[in-house]
């Protein structure tokens, strides 16, 4: 049987778990100081620590990391007192495998995790990871810092408490969602996902809490919100930045009191729907700038995972490609090195989202023609990065722009990027000896879009995607940048 060693300084604590664990066939130490805890470790070989948070000559994160490094296979448990999630959490982050709260209220909870971390062997929780992931298609890859996250969100996903996932668009929030879902013990009930940012703010407060039956004109019959519906489950909160103040009220009273009342009803209804917000944001930077609540930050942000852009991990690319082109199973297509090299050398503002669309243009165009895709399959600013470098020279060194200040280079500025492409291809169709307007046209009408696009979205970065304020730094009604962004899918 296995050893277990337990530091505590609350001796009713450390004879009970003796008692208890004993009881169950397992060599128990207790001890009550970290001292007393390294000497023991210099005597054997443990399996499991299990480590009270405060100690009176450390504390359990530093016995924690030193354990970590004297011996590494052995598991850990941390056990803090009530409302210690943060340092619980960060324990966790540091490596260790569970943490639980004192008293503890769940005593056969405890001996089955117990009994299932000493059961397993190292890699027992990765084959769980990866038969998730392969569950829901989401390809884990070979970055440290991805495996890293996933590690630490099925750790947590256990765990009832909410979550903030940050990262660019197109990183995969909502997929880890569905990933802590799935990892959790809900994984049999709802997970719903609503895009604060997609309805007004009237249809997402109905949206979210429901709705009584004529409370307002159209609503003609009653309507459970989603908070109702997932209540069991787990609420996917998207672009949460994007919900309003009113709105950002009413969530944080039900972060805080469970509590919410359906539109047009005073009848308080409860709800312990699991929270996973989303934010393109930093939400903290949004607290500075006034359009988000601190306190609602707060009760959100229990655990942050920031999800790294893709231009950071470039390593799981080809991991990505290979299993976007496994769902062809019917042809055997094949990126050759030089469209791979392409491929590495983008900076991917679009993230993964914008790959799968890379990948998907890459085997239609080519389907009939081959199953090899070479460059030529891939969209012109992606062929042309390095020849868009030369003209970006050009236009550096031409007298009349010198002192222009948007030509100074930048080097991740994608819109430079594109506008270089751009005049580039322009510039080859000038020089072309046929010359077909219809093309030429396309072209122009594609800049004026994307540059467009690219305006509006720099505005709303800048206004923490508050359109109003988006609205007012391009000088045009809030209503019109609604317009543009609806009509041209910004
Ligand atoms: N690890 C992954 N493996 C496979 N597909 C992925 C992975 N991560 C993201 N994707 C795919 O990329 C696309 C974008 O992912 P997702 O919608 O989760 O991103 P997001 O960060 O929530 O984007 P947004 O901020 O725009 O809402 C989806 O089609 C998703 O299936």
């Amino acid at each position: 049987m296995a050893n277990l060693l337990i530091v505590d300084d609350e001796r009713e604590v450390g004879n009970f778990l003796a008692h208890l664990l004993g009881g169950r066939g397992y060599h128990v130490t207790v001890v009550y100081s970290g001292k007393d805890f390294f000497a023991e470790l210099e005597k054997k070989q443990y399996q499991l620590a299990m480590i009270d948070v405060r100690l009176p000559d450390t504390n359990g994160l530093e016995i924690l990391k030193r354990l970590k490094k004297i011996q590494p296979a052995c598991k850990s448990i941390i056990m803090t007192g009530f409302s210690m999630v943060q340092t619980a959490i960060e324990a966790i982050k540091l490596g260790a495998n569970d943490y639980i709260e004192k008293p503890f209220d769940d005593i056969d909870q405890l001996e089955h995790s117990i009994e299932e971390m000493l059961k397993n062997d190292l890699t027992h929780g990765q084959n769980e990871i990866n038969e998730i992931a392969s569950k829901l298609d989401f390809v884990v890859g070979e970055s440290e810092q991805m495996r890293h996250l996933l590690t630490m969100a099925f750790k947590i996903a256990k765990k009832n408490i909410n979550v903030l996932l940050e990262g660019e668009t197109g990183t995969g929030k909502e997929v880890f969602a569905r990933f802590i879902h799935e990892a959790s013990v809900r994984q049999e009930q709802p997970f719903i996902g609503v895009n604060c940012g997609a309805l007004s703010e009237t249809l997402l407060e109905s949206e979210l809490f429901g709705h009584e039956k004529g409370s307002f004109t159209g609503a003609i019959q009653m309507r459970k919100g989603l908070f109702e519906i997932a209540s069991q489950g787990t609420l996917f909160l998207d672009e949460v930045a994007e919900a309003s103040p009113q709105i950002q009220v009413k969530l944080l009273r039900i972060l805080e009191t469970r509590e919410f009342m359906r539109v047009g009803s005073e009848r308080p209804l409860r709800t312990n729907a699991r929270i996973i917000a989303a934010s393109h944001v930093n939400l903290e930077q949004a607290v500075r700038a006034k359009s988000f609540r601190e306190d609602l930050l707060y009760r959100l942000n229990v655990v942050k995972l920031q999800i790294p852009p893709l231009r950071s991990r470039k390593e799981d690319i080809v991991h990505l490609i290979n299993f976007l082109l496994a769902k062809q199973p019917d042809r055997q297509i094949k990126f050759t090195d030089e469209a791979i090299t392409l491929l590495m050398n983008y900076d991917w503002p679009g993230n993964i989202r914008e790959l799968a669309n890379v990948v998907t243009r890459a085997t239609t165009l080519s389907e009939g023609e081959t199953d090899l895709v070479t460059p030529q399959y891939l969209p012109q600013h992606l062929q042309e990065q390095k020849e868009k470098k030369k003209v970006f020279t050009l236009q550096l060194e031409h007298p009349s722009r010198k002192n222009h200040r948007m030509l100074k280079p930048s080097k991740n500025s994608e819109f430079e990027q594109y506008v270089n492409g751009w005049v580039y291809d322009l510039l080859k169709f000038w020089q072309s000896d046929e010359i077909e307007f219809e093309v030429v046209s396309q072209h122009i009408k594609q800049f004026e879009a994307t540059v467009g696009q690219s305006f509006m979205r720099k505005a709303l970065r800048e206004t923490l995607g508050n359109r109003k304020e988006a609205a007012a730094v391009l000088k045009i009604s809030e209503r019109k940048l609604r317009y543009l962004l609806n009509e041209k899918g910004g």
